[in-house]
């Protein structure tokens, strides 16, 4: 199953966060995401045209968290909105947080 079919599950914490090779075999599936230095965190930066593109990425990304329960940070400014997740309960990387990023690809495009 893709992850754009999957959804997010409630993850209370009590296991360990997903390693570093597991989660670069995730990446491979969400073109434009990247993982952080110590692999707690993927992110993406989007470019837009101006201020209104980036705020209505930031919209559609906040949307996505809302319909999945699973949040990111979002920051944005003129020209470019960057969104950021990991797994608050675990304090690293689940596959929700995979699966927020490919729905966050399939609503944003690009
Ligand atoms: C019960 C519910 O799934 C949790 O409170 C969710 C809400 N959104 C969340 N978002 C993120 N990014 N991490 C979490 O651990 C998290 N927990």
């Amino acid at each position: 199953m893709s992850l754009t079919e999957k959804h997010c599950t409630p993850c209370q914490g009590g296991i360990d966060p997903m390693p570093r090779g597991e989660a670069e075999r995730y990446l491979a599936d969400i073109p434009g995401w990247e993982l952080n230095e110590d692999a707690t965190r993927i992110s993406r930066h989007f470019k837009t045209k101006d201020f209104a593109e980036a705020q209505a990425v930031a919209n559609r990304a906040g949307d996505v968290a809302e319909q999945e329960d699973h949040h990111p940070d979002i920051r944005f400014g003129y020209g470019w909105c960057e969104v950021e997740i990991h797994t608050h309960a675990i304090g690293g990387l689940h596959e929700n947080d995979f699966i927020y990023a490919a729905k966050v690809n399939e609503a944003v495009g690009g």
